[in-house]
């Protein structure tokens, strides 16, 4: 991948404006096409003078659940939510910018986990729809995006939104994005070390206002939430399910039912015999982590922001509030994990998966990543009421691209 490298070589150039470029609004709509979910950011930037680089406005979000990947046998179908979010940017985009306003479609680890095939008919049907559309429609508008760009996009939107990537002193924050079906961790390395020891398409360089970034960067496919679940249920990679029982000691013991994921129907119970709880759960859990992460020691020390499951999760068992978010440490995901697990019929209707996800956070944490007990995570949702998400990165590199940015 060495184009990789220079991928972000140019990120907004200095001064290639025109000099009589007046201020100016103009918008960028991304979608994300994720495995639980299909999203639409419509970001507005106003460039105020040629010299300086256009600023962000605002966005405009909205979602729809299941994923694209829940329509595998019915792209026709999967495209039509789409269709849907785009009229959304249809009342929000003047009409006279229509035409100059691309509109772009990546999907993350829900359409990489499906065939080649299925894959491609959700995205042809995608496209049709863009093309259809108003908007501006770039070359390769609606894509499969490479895990390791997840990782970079998000952690340039944060850092973008916290203003680290301006101006001296720079104090970049790590980032940790816990999806559906992947997972994605990402942070500048401080020591040389650190460099020395990380295998090297765990790291990527590119230079963007004037610094050059070599970031560590990593998604694990199959160990998002939805995906750990099946994992721990062993019920992953398994090509004919139907009528199989997957039973958990991390599910309500009398519980069973059914759900849905990627398209493949599951039944699921708890286990009627046999030990329950978060003793039992964490041995369960444990194993689909232990091993199959690489542990950089320097994040041991070092605090991240936590988004996407992680945020949700914390929001559900009242660890942060929705709106404001909050400073957690790995062991408060811990200690609720075992508050859950060990008073199970509590949960039983209203989330049967809350002991199995709390639990899987915190053994991705520590076992997984390596992260200590208190390793603090700053849990955001938003900063400035911009979603913390991989698509402002995106849609950045994007308008560069197109040299709407000027
Ligand atoms: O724009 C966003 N802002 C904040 N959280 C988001 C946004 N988009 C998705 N999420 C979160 O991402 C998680 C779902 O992951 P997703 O469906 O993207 O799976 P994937 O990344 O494995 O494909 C949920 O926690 C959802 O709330
Ligand atoms: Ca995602």
């Amino acid at each position: 991948h060495s184009n990789r490298e220079t991928w972000f070589q140019y990120f907004f150039p200095p001064n290639v404006c025109p000099v009589n470029a007046k201020a100016n609004t103009f918008y960028g709509i991304m979608f994300d096409a994720g495995s639980t979910g299909t999203r639409i950011h419509i970001y507005t930037f106003v460039q105020k003078s040629p010299e300086n680089l256009p600023e962000l406005e605002g966005e405009i979000f909205e979602s729809v659940k299941p994923g694209l990947s829940a329509y595998a046998d019915q792209p026709e179908k999967g495209a039509e939510t789409v269709k849907r979010l785009l009229d959304v940017a249809i009342q929000a985009v003047p009409p006279h910018l229509w035409k100059k306003t691309p509109v772009v479609l990546k999907a993350t680890a829900g359409l990489r986990l499906l065939s080649e095939e299925k894959a491609q008919a959700l995205l042809l049907e995608v496209r049709e729809v863009f093309e259809e559309s108003p908007f501006l429609v770039p070359e390769d508008s609606v894509s499969i995006m490479d895990g390791s760009y997840e990782g970079i996009l998000a952690w340039i939107t944060v850092n973008f939104l916290t203003g680290q990537l301006s101006g001296q002193n720079q104090h970049t924050v790590g980032t940790l994005d816990l999806g559906g079906a992947s997972t994605q961790i990402t942070f500048l390395p401080r020591f040389e070390e650190t460099l020395k020891e990380t295998p090297g398409d765990f790291l990527t360089s590119f230079e963007m206002f004037n610094s050059t970034y070599k970031l560590y960067t990593h998604s694990y496919l199959g160990f998002g939430l939805k995906a750990a679940r099946l994992a721990a249920l062993g019920a992953l990679n398994i090509e004919a399910v139907d009528g199989q029982m997957f039973r958990s000691s991390c599910l309500p013991k009398q519980l069973e039912a059914e759900w849905h994921f990627g398209g493949v129907k599951y039944r699921y119970g708890g286990k009627k015999e046999g030990e329950t709880g978060f003793k039992s759960c964490y041995l369960e859990v444990r194993k689909v982590v232990k091993g199959k992460l690489h542990q950089p020691d320097e994040i041991r020390g070092s605090s991240f922001y936590a988004f996407s499951y992680y945020y949700d999760r914390a929001v559900d068992t009242n660890l942060i509030d929705y709106e404001q978010g909050g400073v957690l440490e790995v062991k408060d995901f811990e200690r609720k994990a075992k508050e859950v697990c060990d008073n199970m019929e509590m949960y039983n209707s209203a989330s049967p998966f809350l002991c199995m996800d709390l639990t899987y956070i915190t053994a991705l944490l520590k076992e997984g990543f390596g992260f200590r007990d208190n390793t603090l995570l700053q849990l955001t949702k938003k900063v400035n009421n911009i979603e913390t998400s991989w698509t402002l990165g995106a849609t950045f590199h994007l308008l560069q691209s197109l040299g709407i940015t000027c």
